[in-house]
């Protein structure tokens, strides 16, 4: 029995994220959680002639939704409208992923959690403080989700250099998910001959990507069927290892540096930080390991940098929103 939730299933990304998964046999049960409109998403997405039972929960039925939850993906909240930053988001998200999270540890205790809702930089840190709290916190089961960085890094670099396959390059994405936190290593592409010039421009389009498609939708939210793809496809991953034992699976993800004792030490000494996206293998448990960073260019050493005190300061920021209301 693998049952997946999706708590935000009937926005933007969780109904097409939804989709995907429906499509997939290595679950068993979705289930929909949403504050509108889940009973509707769910009642369509189930006639669709694949084994996964589909159920739908409202508002009044979270607890329902996740009980017995293999992994729960979280998708809820609000996107970015245009001038707006992901660090914006925080101010209403952050309690809709405290209040999930608090629904996680009471129902789902053992669930593998991924987190899509912004800013990542700062939920993920949220989600593992609320799971500390309740004694249930483990490392290598939180995750969030960057893989649209992965996706953008494969489609621009090949827009740029058409020898690159777009499916089959994966690009390691390390640092965070928002601006200068987002850090491509492009060096790594097997092949690439980027200019200076090009290596500069194809860094800020990845940084950017996102703000690419705020300023097109105009008003309409952020990256729904993009992110919808990526989010399937690091599901999928994680399912695939934890369900089918399949090995050898890498993506890039953010998570909590403690998932991986032996990788730790290093970690800390190169950046200072306690979460950080990098290329993880997959395991039954999770992150299997944490792999070494790449070698990295002088670029990209100018990119880590400038990325690091960010990060601490989101890390900080979704850190203290839960351990300082614990005080008061
Ligand atoms: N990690 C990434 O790469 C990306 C993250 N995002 C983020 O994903 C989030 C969702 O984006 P969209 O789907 O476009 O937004 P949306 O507004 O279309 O959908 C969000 C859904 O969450 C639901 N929701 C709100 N509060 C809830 C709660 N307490 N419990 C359950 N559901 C709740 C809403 O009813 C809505 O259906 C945003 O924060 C956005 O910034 C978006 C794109 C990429
Ligand atoms: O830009 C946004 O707000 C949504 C997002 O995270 C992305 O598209 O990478």
């Amino acid at each position: 029995m693998v049952k997946v939730a999706v708590c935000g299933a009937a926005g933007g990304i969780g109904q097409p994220l939804s989709l995907l998964l429906k499509q997939s046999d290595l679950i068993t049960h979705l289930a929909l959680f949403d504050v509108v409109n889940a009973p509707g998403v769910a009642a369509d997405l189930s006639h669709i002639n694949t084994r996964s039972k589909v159920t739908g929960h409202g508002k009044e039925s979270m607890d329902e939704a996740l009980s017995g939850a293999h992994t729960v993906i979280i998708p809820a909240g609000v996107p970015r409208k245009p001038g707006m930053t992901r660090d914006d988001l925080f101010k209403i998200n952050a309690g809709i992923i405290r209040d999930l999270a608090e629904g996680v540890a009471k129902n789902c205790p053992g669930a593998f959690v991924l987190v899509i809702s912004n800013p990542v930089n700062s939920t993920v840190p949220i989600v593992c403080e609320v799971l500390k709290k309740h004694g249930v916190f483990n490392p290598k089961k939180v995750f969030g989700i960057s893989t649209l960085d992965v996706v953008r890094s494969s489609r621009f670099a090949s827009e740029i250099n058409p020898a690159i396959d777009p499916k089959s390059t994966r690009v390691t994405v390390i640092g965070g998910h928002s601006g200068v936190t987002i850090v491509p290593i492009l060096s790594q592409i097997p092949g690439q001959s980027f200019s200076k010039e090009q290596l500069e421009i194809l860094t800020q389009r990845i940084q950017y990507g996102g703000d690419e498609v705020v300023k097109a939708k105009d008003g309409a939210g952020s990256a729904t069927l993009s992110m919808a793809h990526a989010g399937a496809r690091f599901a999928t991953a994680v399912l695939e290892a934890a369900v089918t034992g399949k090995s050898g699976l890498v993506e890039s993800t953010y998570v909590n540096l403690a998932a991986d004792a032996d990788a730790t030490a290093a970690f800390r000494a190169r950046t200072g930080l306690d979460y950080f996206a990098q290329d993880v293998e997959f395991g039954h448990e999770g992150v299997k390991r944490i792999l070494p960073l790449p070698a990295i260019s002088v670029f990209e050493q100018a990119l880590l940098d400038e990325a690091i005190p960010e990060l601490k300061v989101n890390i900080a920021k979704g850190t203290s929103f839960i351990s300082d209301s614990a005080k008061i």
